[in-house]
């Protein structure tokens, strides 16, 4: 068997054309959405992000706002451009990149972010609303992946979901999405602390592999037929992308989201919608 590719570019592409047409529906009722980023520091894979999802931001007719602050700034001065951008009309919604320099508390910097502005999904208030099942923002890779499977038809409803990682953009809130009513899978949260990861992967219907660990999932370990999105990032000596599943990988699988070319397309998509839906909540508010 080789595995049919769950192909992050090109849905992301669709996803983009419908955010278009809603930025242009907006625009007509007199309101522009415009995406804000905060990049502290000069990692060259940040910069790379924050840069792509201005591009996107151009494609689809969003204003977008670009802050930056060398890796030296303090926790003051970034808290005093998290309340800038709360305060900033033109920026509707907005992101602080992750991960932020060392010695830098995250946390309180996402806490002071307005979640009426979150892009991200990542405030507490927008991440208590999806435990709650309120709406709100949801989590740009999570609910990226859930849109990749749904748009190449791969069943989610009762499916038996492992999710290897937890950290705050991917493995923590994953299971959040997943288990919704709308979503119904069945979700194993493993992680380092996992006894036979092996075992709990050959039980899965789709592997989501977020651990940051190269070739982590082999093809040993995977159901024939089951659906494996990569999301893992390393680099190899050259800066080339190593993801967490290993490429034998595709000879067992159903399906298979590369990496690169797979969610993380999905994620910028993603976070346009949210700025999308943001700016038509405020609509609706204003009447
Ligand atoms: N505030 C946030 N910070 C971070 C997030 C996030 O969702 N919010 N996620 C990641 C980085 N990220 C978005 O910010 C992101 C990662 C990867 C891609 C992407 O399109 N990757 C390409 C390959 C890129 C390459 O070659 O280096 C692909 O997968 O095809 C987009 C966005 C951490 N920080």
């Amino acid at each position: 068997m080789t595995a049919q590719i769950l192909d992050g570019k090109a849905t992301a592409a669709a996803i983009k054309s419908e955010v278009a047409a809603r930025v242009e529906a907006l625009k007509e009722k007199g309101v522009t959405p415009g995406l804000g980023t905060l990049l502290v520091g000069d990692d060259p894979g940040s910069r790379w992000y924050v840069n792509g999802k201005h591009r996107d931001c151009a494609q689809v007719g969003m204003a977008s706002i670009q802050r930056e602050l060398p890796a030296t700034a303090t926790q003051e001065e970034i808290e005093e451009v998290v309340r800038e951008l709360n305060e900033n009309p033109e920026c509707t919604g907005y992101i602080v990149q992750l991960p932020l320099p060392k010695g830098i508390d995250a946390n309180r910097v996402l806490e002071l972010m307005d979640p009426e502005k979150d892009a991200d999904g990542l405030h507490p208030m927008s991440l208590g609303k999806l435990v709650l099942g309120e709406p709100g923002p949801l989590p740009c890779t999570p609910y990226g992946i859930v849109q990749l499977l749904r748009r190449h038809g791969v069943e989610i409803n009762g499916a038996n979901v492992v999710v290897v990682g937890r950290g705050i953009t991917i493995g923590r809130p994953m299971p959040l999405v997943l288990t919704r009513k709308s979503e119904n899978a069945t979700v194993t949260q493993c992680h380092t602390g996992t006894r036979d990861l092996s075992a709990h992967l050959r039980q899965a219907d789709i592997i989501v592999a977020a651990a940051g660990v190269p070739h982590l999932v082999k093809p040993e370990d995977v159901k024939p037929g089951a659906a494996v999105l990569d999301v893992g990032v390393s680099r190899d000596e050259n800066g080339k992308i190593v993801g967490d599943v290993h490429p034998g990988v595709t000879e067992v699988a159903g399906w298979v989201a590369p990496n690169p070319g797979g969610v993380g397309p999905m994620t910028r998509a993603q976070l346009l919608v949210n700025v999308v839906e943001a700016a038509e909540r405020s609509v609706a508010v204003a009447g």
